[in-house]
């Protein structure tokens, strides 16, 4: 009987997709531990496994030897790869595989939700009314205002749409220029530095690549409007952490909205702290339907390997620092 080992913590939500994999006859491994298992619980876990579902879980090199002889699929439930080793991966033979498109309304929407959160104080007010206070901070309308994507694929086009339907006005920095967002939604494609410095609203959906990580730092935040608003859903490598503390501390910058750290949950409660900071858990994509769509293709790229047809949405580039 081929053994899955399914790691997300949702993933047992979708009984479409865990139904799939009964149907294809496999034994399933769940994670029943509520949280990302460590090096020595995968590599434990993943023995005898011929394939492997995993969410955020550190999937090291030597959880990929520990499951090599067996191992015939990695495949991750979401689209940022980069807490697997795919070097090693591809060393191993072993395939590696995304499923693109799942979880992009949900990182999309929570983008959105984290700029107006931010614009508007929800956090703070929520706390005061709770508290029995009445603060009626004022807010910032988007209308109007610039926003900058960085990066513009899957997720930052359905912000582009949503960012559109609020009056803003979209500037974007991509290697790869989609002309359909030039047509439809006016996007304007700037460079970095005309973006940092153009920008009222700045979100982040590139990968963690080397020529990203760490791409928001003193010299960028330097380059930003005193009112700019960063938001970052994409990878928290993306962001040097103490550089963003120093600039929203100092009023270098005005707020921001984080769903992702260098460290989760984060190292130091210093940027979180911050009254101008929103933040949320890395739940980007972790909504019921995005859930749904990312185990059942997960179950799929499972299925295929086992079966030994070739993965539909493999990955062979290193997205790691
Ligand atoms: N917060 C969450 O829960 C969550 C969920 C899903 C994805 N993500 C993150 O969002 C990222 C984007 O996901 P996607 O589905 O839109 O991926 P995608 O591959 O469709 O889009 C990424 C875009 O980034 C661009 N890019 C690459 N290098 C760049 C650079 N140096 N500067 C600017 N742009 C660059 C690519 O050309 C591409 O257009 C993922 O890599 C992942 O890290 C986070
Ligand atoms: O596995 C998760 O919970 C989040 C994954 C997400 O960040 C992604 O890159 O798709």
């Amino acid at each position: 009987m081929p053994k899955v080992v399914a790691l997300p913590r949702s993933f047992s939500r979708s009984e479409e997709a865990k139904e799939m994999l009964l149907q294809a006859g496999f034994e399933v491994i769940w994670n029943t531990e509520g949280r990302p298992l460590k090096e020595a619980e995968l590599i434990e876990v993943i023995k005898g496994a011929d394939a492997l579902i995993t969410g955020i879980d550190e999937v090291t090199a030597k959880v990929l030897e520990a499951g090599a002889p067996t191992l015939k699929v990695v495949a991750k439930y979401g689209v940022g790869y980069d807490n697997i080793d795919v070097e090693a991966a591809n060393r191993l033979g072993i395939p590696v595989t995304i499923t693109p498109g799942a979880p992009t309304r949900s990182v999309a929407e929570l983008a959105l939700t984290l700029m107006l959160s931010v614009s508007r104080h929800i956090p703070q007010m929520n706390v005061g009314v709770r508290d029995g206070g009445w603060n009626r901070i004022t807010g910032t309308e988007l209308g109007d205002k610039v926003l900058g994507v960085v990066g513009l694929g899957a997720i930052g086009a359905e912000v582009v749409k949503r960012a559109v339907a609020f009056d803003m006005k979209v500037i974007a920095y991509d290697a790869f220029v989609r002309q359909d967002m030039i047509d439809k939604y006016g996007v304007q494609y700037v460079t970095l530095e005309e973006l940092y410095a153009q920008s009222d609203y700045i979100t982040l959906h590139a990968p963690a690549l080397p020529e990203t990580v760490g791409m928001i730092n003193k010299e960028s935040l330097a380059q930003m409007k005193k009112s700019a608003i960063l938001i970052n859903t994409a990878r928290g490598d993306l962001v040097v952490e103490q550089d963003l503390y120093e600039a929203l501390s100092s009023g270098q910058i005005a707020g921001a909205g984080l769903d992702t750290f260098v460290q989760e949950p984060p190292a130091t409660l210093d940027i979180v702290g911050l009254p101008n900071v929103v933040t949320s858990p890395h739940v980007g994509s972790n909504t019921v339907e995005a859930g749904y769509r990312m185990a059942k293709m997960a179950a799929e790229e499972a299925i295929r390997a086992v079966n030994g047809e070739a993965p539909k949405f493999p990955v062979k580039v290193p997205v790691n620092k």
